[in-house]
């Protein structure tokens, strides 16, 4: 059986640092939750003490109704996949998926049997004599990820499992990753510095800065409506515009709240010169084609330098760098303000 995890208000020291300074976080049974934020700002320590590998100087971490702060990491039962790996190399890929049953000593047959049954699952059900040495990157990952899977653990954790691979592997076993956890339905929280990775594997995502979350909801709730600027603009691009006096800064749009509003590059169009007076004109800095669109820069006197996405079909030619050109929200445009 699988579990919810629940942090309140947790705490962690090291080293005299004030590292987690109230981390708070609800995880249902069965849900994808990646923590997301810059170097530094707790992810994997707030993972570590989920395993059980940090302690807390306050707080409590529960399973479901168990608080687990005092419970060691071996009688947690949870499947870790580090970076690293950490698979033996002098082992074969059967022995090192076997290897969480043989220290909790369950006979060979059942070891064997489980190691295949995990190496199938991943997909490498031909591979289980083969020495991890002569492994690729990404079957060594899958290696790990079978081991961690093969003590039928209640919680998976993932830190940053996809860094040591290159982007396209790291987009494979993305969508892999994913298929496995909508066939397992076991709760997974990961690790991860890299926005698409989130959003691309999580149910819901955990943004972190300095020891807090900043924002956590779905994908979507954070994209599109994110509520400070560093959410807006850690996860994916955004143009942030103010708002005065109920409308938007040079476009003139009215708005309900006043702060800043957040464009994100697909909110923002070009207006022909039969589409009225709805749009803005502004000076062409950048153009770039980046296969699955257009990539504008374009200047505003009044609404800044904004970014602005066009679909890959558009006829771009008369875009010229330095030229003008005229710019206004599209019609799916979410009116979102975040105050100041
Ligand atoms: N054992 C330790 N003693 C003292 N400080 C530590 C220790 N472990 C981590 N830290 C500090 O705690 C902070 C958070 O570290 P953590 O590894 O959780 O961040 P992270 O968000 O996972 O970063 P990264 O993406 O670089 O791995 C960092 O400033 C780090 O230097």
């Amino acid at each position: 059986m699988t579990v919810s995890v629940r942090l309140d208000d947790v705490h962690v020291t090291l080293g005299g640092n004030h590292i987690l300074r109230g981390v708070s976080l609800d995880i249902a049974q069965g849900e994808f939750v990646t923590l997301l934020g810059p170097s530094g700002s707790g992810k994997s320590t707030t993972l570590n003490v989920i395993g059980g590998l940090t302690d807390t100087s306050g707080g409590d971490v529960m399973f479901d109704t168990e608080r687990v702060n005092d419970v060691p990491p071996h009688s947690r039962d949870v499947g870790v996949v580090f970076q690293s790996y950490a698979l033996f190399p002098h082992l074969s890929v059967g022995e090192n998926v076997a290897f969480p049953l043989l220290t909790r000593r369950r006979p060979r047959k059942e070891r064997t049997e489980t190691a295949l049954r995990m190496l199938e699952l991943v997909q490498l059900g031909e591979m289980a004599d083969r020495k991890v040495a002569s492994l690729s990157g990404g079957q060594r990952q899958r290696v790990a990820i079978a081991r961690a899977l093969a003590a039928s653990p209640r919680l998976l954790l993932l830190d940053e499992p996809m860094a040591a691979l290159d982007r396209q592997l790291r987009e494979t076993m993305q969508m892999e990753i994913k298929r496995l956890h909508a066939r397992l339905g076991l709760t997974t929280i990961a690790v991860t510095h890299d926005q698409t990775e989130a959003l691309t594997m999580s149910d819901k995502v955990a943004i972190m800065k300095d020891g807090l979350i900043e924002q956590y909801g779905t994908p979507e709730d954070l994209y599109h409506r994110p509520a400070t600027r560093f959410v807006a603009t850690f996860l994916g691009e955004a143009n942030l515009v103010p708002v005065e006096g109920g409308r938007l800064a040079g476009f003139g749009a009215p708005y309900a709240a006043s702060g800043t509003a957040v464009l994100r590059p697909e909110d923002l169009c070009l207006v022909g010169d039969g589409d009225g007076g709805d749009g803005i004109d502004g000076v062409l800095r950048l153009k770039v084609f980046q296969g699955s669109r257009f990539r504008l820069e374009v200047d505003h006197p009044e609404a800044g330098t904004l970014i602005v996405s066009l679909p890959p079909s558009v006829d771009a030619s008369g875009l010229t760098e330095g030229g003008k050109v005229r710019i206004g929200l599209s019609h799916a445009a979410p009116r979102h303000v975040i105050g100041d």
